[in-house]
């Protein structure tokens, strides 16, 4: 038995941009990432602030053009399509923003943001009106607040019409950006909960960025790290959780605290030695050897490449020395 194409496949994604004024040097803020999405999977993408998360994802919904490599949605590559040949796609690839307010039109009413995805793919306006209604509902809001602002909305609520725009055309592909940490902790659990029930009922594949790892443990299948614009470790949750391979999969998750009060005394906490490089002059070698408490000299000189950690298993892993190997 073959196994299904995936929804999304992604090869040697790059995306450099040009160097800042007073630093020339281009920047390269996706540095060939290759990854898999099987439909109705949850890919979580995690790393610091500025490892490419956000560039990763705004590459594959065509927010924008990638430098180089491949984003084959559904058996077709799309990193080259123009805005024109993108619009019938975007109905089924659709995004989620860090900040709902930001992200929101000021000037429209909850409706107007709800709805227009549907007014753009040619629906008529009462009946879009009463599909915002529905999606009003679906994410726990009140259909005869319609004709509200964003401003009169919580940061919660306004993430909750964030997807419920996202959810309005019924995309197979959503990436959420950092969904939740705009928002005050308390409603963090909410957006999460509200994610992971439409998830279940229906059913898209999401790319999930974040930087906090409990979020992402939470609600993915699988976990993909992101260090300084590559996948340094890739593999289904359970397994990166409870046994990192790579070094810097380690320090992150070193630094979750633990419910366990008597465990989290005892466990071993692994710091990073310096701040992350900057990906306008990345180090020689494994990019990031300069941090790392095994470098030895290969890790120098060699950049290792993304492959299997151990026989046997899907995760893949891009180290000299991985964990598993001893
Ligand atoms: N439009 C741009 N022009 C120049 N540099 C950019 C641009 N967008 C992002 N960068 C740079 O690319 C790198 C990756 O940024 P990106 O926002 O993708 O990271 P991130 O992991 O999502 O971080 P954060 O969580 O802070 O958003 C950073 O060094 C950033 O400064």
């Amino acid at each position: 038995m073959t196994a299904a194409a995936p929804l999304l496949s992604v090869r040697d994604l790059r995306m450099t941009f040009p160097g800042r004024r007073g630093h020339s040097a281009p920047v390269r803020a996706v540095d060939g990432v290759s990854f898999d999405l099987a439909a109705g999977e949850t890919l979580g993408l995690v790393g610091e602030s500025g490892c490419g998360k956000s560039t990763t994802g705004r590459a594959i919904v065509r927010l924008l053009e990638p430098t180089a490599g491949s984003v084959v949605y559904d058996g077709r590559d799309i990193s080259r399509l123009r805005q024109r040949a993108l619009k019938p796609l975007r109905q089924e690839l659709q995004m989620v923003f860090q900040d709902p307010h930001s992200s929101l039109n000021p000037r429209w009413t909850a409706a107007r943001i709800i709805a227009d995805p549907l007014l753009a793919q040619g629906r008529a306006a009462a009946g879009a009106r009463r599909r915002a209604a529905e999606l009003m509902e679906l994410v726990g809001l009140l259909p005869q607040h319609l004709d509200r602002y964003p401003h009169e909305f919580s940061g919660g609520q306004a993430q909750r019409i964030g997807i419920a725009r996202a959810l309005a055309t019924g995309p197979r592909l959503i990436v959420a950006d950092e969904p939740v940490s705009a928002l005050d902790v308390s409603v963090q659990a909410q957006i999460v909960n509200l994610m992971e029930r439409l998830q279940r009922e229906l059913g898209p594949a999401f790319l999930f960025i974040a930087h906090d790892l409990s979020v992402v443990k939470r609600v993915c299948d699988r976990v993909a790290v992101m260090y300084l614009g590559r996948i340094v470790e890739v593999g289904a949750k359970e397994r990166v959780y409870a046994a990192p391979a790579h070094p810097y999969t380690r320090a992150l998750l070193s630094a979750v605290p633990l419910p366990d009060p008597a465990a989290e005394r005892v466990r071993e906490r692994i710091t990073l030695l310096g701040d992350p490089p900057n990906p306008a002059a990345p180090p020689p070698g494994c990019t990031f050897h300069p941090r790392c408490p095994k470098a030895r000299e290969i890790c120098r000189a060699e950049a290792p490449l993304l492959r299997i950690a151990a026989p046997g298993e899907a995760r893949q892993v891009a180290c000299h020395f991985p964990e598993s190997s001893g």
